[in-house]
């Protein structure tokens, strides 16, 4: 199903938008970091935040996950405020929060997910594990189940970062720079997947490379203190520019995707650049 087609369906049932900003301001102490954010997306929808490094993305990100609390405007996250709306999103961090030396399993790392759920006492119960199961066997990594999270490539830890992710059983699922440390191919998969999660989830990803992230999602929001949303289609040179600044080179990418968008930036991280 197209996300147009997932907008079209929630519209009809006065569901409330996933995220909805207005206002929003936000400091570090006296550093502004964001001003005047705007921002509406619709059950269903697949939207990329892209922007430069330190225009605010994480910080965005914390706000809609009720980590941070706003110093002006207003957020509501599937119609509430963000920290009660917290059991129902997904969130993939930039950065593991775990040491990856640890001597833990796969499935311990996806389950560790179910804690969001609510308080709980006493061992995993079946469901869980079932749980746990079903959300790796989504992201298609079952087998790794058993693995201790050590010797996990990265393109595996971000699937088992994704499966936790989902075994909360989100209807929001948001990312940060998911594919920041793999390669091209990897990054291809990965959004592949998101794009099959997207049939039934709203997602929010952050990433550097706005024109691979193009062909897959429905709406890109460009952030660099202030944002403004673009539709993928009206993406080109000119409005990479004003978001990047000089430091950009547009080369072509070519995706299997079927859609036509083809400038990307070139500063950020390794493989694309
Ligand atoms: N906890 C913090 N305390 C003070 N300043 C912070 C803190 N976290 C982030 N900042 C600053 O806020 C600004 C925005 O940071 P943020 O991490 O949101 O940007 P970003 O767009 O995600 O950057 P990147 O693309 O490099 O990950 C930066 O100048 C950063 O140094």
């Amino acid at each position: 199903m197209s996300n147009g087609t997932n907008r079209a369906r929630a519209a009809g049932t006065g569901e409330p938008p996933a995220i909805a900003i207005t206002g929003l301001h936000f400091a570090y102490g006296e550093v502004p970091v964001l001003e005047d954010v705007d921002l509406e997306v619709s059950p269903g929808e697949f939207l990329g935040v892209v922007g430069p490094n330190a225009g605010g993305k994480s910080t965005l990100l914390k706000l809609i996950l009720g980590l941070l609390k706003p110093s002006a405007g207003r957020i509501r996250v599937l119609g509430e405020p963000p920290r009660r709306a917290r059991k129902r999103i997904g969130y993939v961090p930039q950065y593991p929060g775990f040491p990856r030396e640890f001597p833990i399993s796969v499935e311990d790392v996806v389950l560790m997910g179910r804690f969001g759920l609510g308080w709980r006492l006493g061992p995993w119960t079946r469901d869980d594990r079932a749980a746990a199961a079903a959300a790796l066997d989504e992201v298609e990594a079952l087998d790794l189940r058993e693995r201790q999270i050590g010797t996990l490539s990265g393109g595996q830890l971000q699937r088992v970062l994704l499966a936790r992710a989902l075994v909360g059983e989100p209807r929001l699922l948001i990312l940060d720079e998911p594919t920041a440390n793999i390669d091209q191919r990897l990054e291809g998969e990965i959004f592949e997947l998101l794009a099959q999660l997207n049939r039934r989830l709203t997602i929010v990803v952050v990433s550097h490379d706005i024109a691979f992230i193009s062909a897959y999602v429905s709406r890109v929001a460009c952030l660099n203190r202030t944002l403004v949303c673009h539709a993928t289609d009206s993406i080109d040179g000119q409005t990479i520019q004003d978001l990047y600044g000089e430091h950009v080179r547009q080369i072509q990418h070519d995706h299997d995707h079927g859609e036509p968008l083809a400038l990307g930036t070139t500063r950020e991280h390794g493989p694309h650049g």
